[in-house]
């Protein structure tokens, strides 16, 4: 499972999993993981958290939204670059104007930007996951690129449903590593493969 062609493949297997989900269990997904993460430190200790508006059959985030709404948290979803496969991200507040991107997904209509590195958290939605906490996203690299240079900050949260975890994904050399991944039923906390010394 190392090539292009295996990877275009298990996204797209992955994909049709997660739209595949009933509209009760996406609902029971997004509240599971709006309860788990709501009182977590990393949510708690944040103040600028970056998120997604669902697409494709992802968890949809909006009750955790709403939580962080009323806790003054402030809010930001990413925007795509018209033509480079780069992100930034929006403040996203509850009566934001919205526009569409080219992949019809709503952003932000605003000027007030933050850059990746001055955000606290991002919850960043998988395709695919597995127990070593490594990542597979809709191929377009955008947060990969986005996070290349990263230091302390942001945190990096995976979100997923349980469905999406696989045996073991390849490990490619830009993949930026999660510091976890939450699922509907778990939380992952990655562990590199042991190196003997
Ligand atoms: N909800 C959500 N927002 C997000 C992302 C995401 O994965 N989910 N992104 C994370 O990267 C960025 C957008 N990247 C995306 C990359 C590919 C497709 C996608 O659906 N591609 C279609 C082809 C669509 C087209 O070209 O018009 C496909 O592959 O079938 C969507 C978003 C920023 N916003
Ligand atoms: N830091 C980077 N600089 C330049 N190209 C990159 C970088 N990171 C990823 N890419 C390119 O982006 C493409 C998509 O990468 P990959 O298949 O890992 O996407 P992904 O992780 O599924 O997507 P995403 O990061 O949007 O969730 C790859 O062809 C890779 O060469």
């Amino acid at each position: 499972m190392s090539n292009t062609a295996d990877r275009i493949q298990l996204r797209r297997e992955l994909r049709a999993r997660r739209r595949g989900l009933s509209e009760w269990q996406q609902r029971h997904a997004a509240l599971r993981i709006a309860r788990r993460l709501q009182h977590h430190p990393w949510v708690h200790q944040a103040q600028h958290i970056a998120l997604y508006l669902s697409n494709d059959g992802e968890v949809s985030l909006q009750p955790l939204i709403h939580l962080l709404w009323l806790q003054n948290k402030h809010v930001y979803l990413p925007v795509v670059h018209p033509l480079q496969q780069r992100m930034r991200f929006a403040l996203y507040r509850r009566h934001s104007l919205m526009r569409r991107n080219r992949f019809d997904i709503p952003e932000p209509r605003t000027t007030k930007h933050r850059a990746p590195y001055e955000l606290d958290l991002v919850l960043l939605p998988l395709v695919g996951f597995d127990a070593l906490g490594q990542r597979l996203g809709m191929g377009g690299g955008f947060y990969d690129r986005t996070f290349a240079r990263r230091g302390m900050r942001p945190l990096l949260l995976g979100i997923a449903h349980t469905c999406q975890q696989v045996a073991r994904l390849p490990n490619a050399p830009w993949d930026v590593p999660l510091n976890a991944i939450v699922t509907d039923t778990a939380w992952i906390s990655p562990r590199r493969p042991h190196v003997p010394s």
